[in-house]
């Protein structure tokens, strides 16, 4: 399939990765070899798991794709992705959205995850998500939860949803891109610790209070993860909240059925995060053990399906999948790459109209999302036209947020 950054009819261009000068060319030149050098050093690997790694650090810098080996356990589902129609280009020939997704599928082949052996399953990314988890940071959000939980209702409810909001921001390929600095602590409203609020920074659309609408009377919700460790802890206080307060009947928890862009979540950082909440006193270990009980008798379920690591827009999604979203009241994406699946990773102009630009979707869904990459949508044309005038920066920074709704 020759991809061109053209799709038919008037949807807007898909992202491609070699647009020069771009952010996602950046990220495929310089944020993924950058990422290789550390994985090395991630874990103490052995030579041969060194020299894949290098193999594939020179593939991706001067190489051409290469398909999985023939023996790959899942070659055929992405075969079912496009793979043989996307191997033996230059990696920045490809849709951005698919080059990075196939990166990690590479990464992981190159340690070891999947094969027979003493490496299979160990996380690459494990020792920076637990370094996030056990730092200083998490610690004082986990007590600010002592504080959220005498606010009036309305005020922690907004306090606990603007903390899993920003805390997106804290993401781990994100941090290595110097557009994006390290992850500060950016939990928290605006005028809060790390939460930008300076011109052109901040919430830059909010439709919370059509989010609330949806969740006051939702019977089941899905909620797509993103990021482990300091997302995944606010997020986990969020569901705690629909779970108790909001009286949601039930919530299915989504995460990735591997490690993926650095830090998303999976299973095992969830039951991470449920330990350190549980371990940290106070509102938060209380929070941790309501959602173990909530683990218990099924009222939160935990879910990790293969397409949430595919390289492909929502549009796209199986059947089961689009099934199980289907039998929700809300669907809740987290994140910047949930985000852009959602509306297919195009070059919007950014006033289109959210639900225009997410085209359809088995239930209505809300995007939780500070904006670090290209698609934007569903802007103010004056805000959209304020933020442009200002430069393309906000569209990559993380510094700018929205909560947007469709349906
Ligand atoms: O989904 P997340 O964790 O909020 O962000 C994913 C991300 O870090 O990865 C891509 C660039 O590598 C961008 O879409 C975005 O910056």
């Amino acid at each position: 399939m020759a991809e061109t950054s053209l799709d038919g009819g008037d949807r807007a261009p898909v992202v491609m990765g070699g647009e020069p000068g771009s952010y996602a060319r950046s990220v495929l030149t310089e944020r993924h070899p950058a990422l290789i050098s550390r994985v090395r050093d991630a874990h103490p690997y052995t030579p041969a798991q060194r020299g894949r790694l290098d193999l594939l650090l020179e593939e991706i810098t001067s190489g051409k794709v290469q398909p999985l080996r023939p023996e790959a356990h899942d070659r055929a589902v992405w075969e079912s992705w496009g793979m043989d129609e996307r191997t033996g280009v230059p990696w920045t020939a490809l849709p951005f959205l698919w080059a990075e997704s196939y990166f990690y599928r590479r990464l992981l082949g190159a340690v070891g995850y999947f094969a027979p052996g003493p490496w299979q399953g160990v996380d690459p990314f494990e020792p920076s998500k637990t370094s996030e988890l056990r730092s200083s940071d998490a610690d004082e959000e986990m007590q600010a939860l002592d504080t959220v939980a005498l606010l009036p209702s309305e005020e922690r409810d907004r306090a606990l949803l603007l903390s899993a909001l920003w805390g997106n921001r804290a993401d781990l390929g994100f941090a290595l891109s110097e557009r994006g600095g390290a992850p500060e602590s950016a939990h928290g409203a605006p005028g809060q610790r790390g939460a930008p609020g300076g011109a052109g920074e901040g919430l830059v659309a909010d439709e919370s209070g059509r989010l609330w609408e949806l969740l006051g009377d939702a019977e089941r919700v899905c909620f797509v993860a993103d990021n482990a460790a300091r997302e995944l802890l606010p997020d986990l206080a969020l569901i705690d909240l629909l779970l108790t307060s909001r009286r949601v009947g039930s919530v299915v928890l989504h995460v990735k059925p591997h490690p993926y862009f650095v830090s998303d979540a999976t299973m095992a950082d969830v039951l991470a995060a449920l330990r350190r909440l549980r371990e940290a006193g106070g509102e938060a270990a209380a929070c941790g053990g309501r959602l173990r009980e909530a683990m218990r008798d099924g009222s939160l379920a935990v879910r990790a399906h293969p397409f949430s690591c595919a390289p492909l827009p929502y549009s796209a999604m199986p059947e089961d999948l689009e099934a199980d979203f289907a039998a929700s009241s809300l669907t809740v994406l987290k994140g910047d790459l949930n985000y852009r699946r959602l509306v297919g990773d195009r070059w919007w102009d950014p006033a289109t109209p959210f639900a225009e630009a997410v085209g359809g979707f088995p239930s209505p869904v809300a995007a939780l999302r500070t904006v670090k990459s290209d698609t934007v949508t569903g802007l103010d044309p004056v805000v959209a036209a304020e933020l442009e005038a200002g430069g393309i920066g906000w569209r990559t920074s993380g510094r700018c947020a929205v909560v947007q709704v469709a349906g």
